[in-house]
């Protein structure tokens, strides 16, 4: 599969983006004139550099209104054509991108563009150039690909053909099977980008919301499909005007782009295997049984404090590692490692964000699949060197800088606690709190990395995103957004903060990075939970009382379980789908907590908590500009 995308779709001079472009993997980049107007170099220094990182120029563009003008404007955009011909040539591109006119002074009329085309293809063909041509979703006439494509038809010139542009045709929500019939010569190349349902004007959403595949909401795998069933076996490439990309990391949003083009790809050859688009072989997306293990990294001098907390929730010490620092806390399904080693990379987690949960293992079905597609989509693998008797555990870098492991049942992985570790009897064992999975897993992050993580876990696993949530915080707005399977056995919640004054942003400013802020554990009765949690000292986070007055008359509750609910600090929420508990520790550290869960059918997340849960855990954290305890 031949992947390109538009400079356009990056931060930064011409030179940054080819290099982020070219090391992200791409084969091709189609030129935005603006983005060569205001560099300084000679077309044929970008066409040179271009050819130096391996890599060739798919489409110079866009070449704007052109067809359907009356004289004297017609000739002179024919001048104009031929000046970006010579350029083309100087720069060794043959693809041109001519999107529909715009101009109040164009003429309508389908042979009226097709002859101008013909016309066009004659002198392209002159030079051994070609010509494609967009419908711009705003086109003054042409707005639709099918009245584009009639054109490109009655232009009848071999060097004149259509491009499809995902974002034109899905937001105007045009039937994508009308591009089944198409032959695949006569589509020069495919322009991708999605983009998340907003109702706006066409031309403001296509300038400033566009992004990657499969990290919006539009059916681009739908418009892909009907593009592979016409044969198309070209170039797909990515052309995504965001204001954020613009601001970004050039080599992050390459590295996004490259994945979300590999992920639809495959996409595209599981469900239409007979495509002739050639997709790199890769496993399918792991299946998630769950979270098998969190690892947190401390310093012996914190680590007790942590100790305690994991002991106050229920969780005994159940096993020691055989040559590390390394201790497992256990309750029901749930492993809670705390890892004080001084070298390797938790210790240089601890150096860099203090105690924080700097790892996490899915127990997926086949754990060196995941890693093998992990790979195949961009991610970075880590490795770590083994001491005796340790096993290879598949693993990646996750949020944050983080790790994220793969485990399976089919292999030694399975028996990682019995083979690495020690079993080992807790004398001073905590009342079991009736935890018994991790319902959800928290990471926070800042809001220019939500999609870049969604697009991670949702191209590697299998599981799917839910609509965006706005979460209020007395200091600011957290963007929230899930990522979850369908049985519900991993279900991962993102954060993202846009200042750093909100708990969230407070917790990626003091803990120097992204990461997990906090963990939910599932309990079947929250009530028996809560008294045994109270038997082992555990202080629940106070909601303020107000909170119940008003659940009781939001809900019509009964005043007695109300009054059980506020008695226990448990926060409520009930929708279709069922009722929901949730209990909550303070913070700790900084901004890190922990918190416990039942759902009785509830889908949900309990968002219309949320704020009173955040003002409740402000309160513990420490004032700004004071040092750490
Ligand atoms: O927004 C535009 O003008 C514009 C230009 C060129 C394109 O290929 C496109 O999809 C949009
Ligand atoms: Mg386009």
């Amino acid at each position: 599969m031949k992947t390109s995308i538009a400079t356009v779709s990056l931060s930064g001079d011409l030179s940054d983006k080819l290099e982020a472009i070219a090391k992200a993997g791409f084969d091709g980049v189609e030129i935005f004139e603006n983005d060569f107007l205001i560099f300084d170099e000679s077309p044929k220094e970008v066409g040179r550099m271009v050819r130096d990182l391996g890599m060739e120029i798919t489409l110079f563009q866009p070449f704007r209104d052109f067809e359907g003008m009356p004289e004297p404007l017609r000739s002179r955009t024919f001048d104009r054509a031929e000046r970006k011909f010579d350029l083309m040539q100087e720069m060794g591109t043959e693809l041109v991108l001519v999107c529909s006119n715009v101009s109040p002074a164009a003429l309508g009329g389908l042979d009226r563009a097709a002859a101008d085309f013909h016309e066009l293809g004659e002198r392209a063909a002159r030079r051994g150039l070609r010509v494609g041509y967009e419908a711009l979703a705003w086109g003054r006439h042409i707005h639709d690909h099918r009245d584009a494509w009639e054109i490109v038809r009655r232009a009848d010139h071999p060097n004149i053909g259509l491009i499809l542009d995902s974002f034109h045709t899905l937001s105007r929500k045009i039937d994508v099977n009308s591009i089944r019939s198409i032959p695949k010569e006569k589509i020069f190349i495919i322009q991708l980008a999605d983009a998340p349902l907003i109702d706006m004007d066409l031309l403001y959403w296509s300038r400033h919301f566009r992004n990657m595949p499969g990290e919006g909401d539009l059916p681009v795998l739908d418009f892909m499909k009907a593009v592979a069933a016409t044969g198309y076996d070209g170039y797909l490439s990515l052309e995504i005007f965001n204001d954020q990309f613009r601001g970004g990391s050039p080599s992050a949003i390459a590295v996004d782009g490259r994945r979300s083009l590999i992920y639809l790809g495959d996409q595209v050859k599981r469900q239409q295997p007979e495509s002739a688009l050639p997709v790199p072989a890769m496993p399918p997306r792991a299946v998630v049984e769950g979270i098998a293990f969190v690892e947190f990294t401390a310093d012996e001098d914190e680590a007790p404090a942590l100790e305690a907390l994991f002991k106050s929730l229920g969780f005994s010490k159940a096993a020691r590692h055989k040559s590390k620092r390394v201790t497992v806390f256990r309750q029901g399904a749930i492993n809670l490692v705390i890892n004080t080693e001084q070298k390797g990379f938790a210790s240089a987690s601890y150096a860099v964000h203090g105690t924080s949960a700097y790892a996490a293992g899915l127990m997926v079905d086949d754990a060196k699949a995941a890693l093998q597609r992990a790979v195949a989509l961009g991610a970075e693998r880590f490795e770590q060197s083994l001491d005796a008797g340790e096993i290879e555990m598949p693993a990646v870098r996750g949020v944050g800088g983080g790790v994220l492991y793969f485990l399976d049942r089919k292999t030694e992985l399975a028996r990682i606690w019995e083979i690495e570790f020690d079993a080992i009897e807790d004398d001073a064992a905590p009342q079991p709190a009736g935890l018994q999975s991790i319902d959800h897993m928290a990471q926070t992050m800042k809001y220019e990395e939500l999609l870049t993580w969604l697009l991670f876990y949702t191209s590697l696993v299998e599981a799917e995103k839910t609509p965006m949530v706005d979460i209020v915080d007395p200091s600011g707005i957290v963007r929230s957004q899930v990522v979850e399977n369908a049985q519900g056995s991993l279900r991962i919640t993102m954060n993202g903060a846009e200042n750093r004054n909100t708990l969230a942003g407070r917790f990626i400013a003091e803990t120097f990075g992204s990461g997990i802020q906090h963990l939910a554990f599932r309990t079947d009765d929250i009530f028996a939970t809560a008294a045994a949690l109270a038997a082992n000292g555990f202080v629940p986070l106070s909601i303020s009382p107000n909170y119940y007055d008003d659940l009781e008359a939001r809900f019509g509750l009964d005043a007695e379980f109300a009054d059980r609910l506020k008695a226990n600090n448990i926060l409520y929420d009930r929708d279709d789908s069922g009722e929901y508990f949730q209990l909550y520790s303070p913070t700790y550290g900084e901004g890190l907590f922990f918190e416990i869960v039942e759902r009785r059918g509830y889908r949900g997340y309990g968002a219309a908590n949320a704020i009173f849960r955040i003002a409740a855990l402000r309160k513990h954290l420490r004032p700004p500009g004071l040092p750490r305890a």
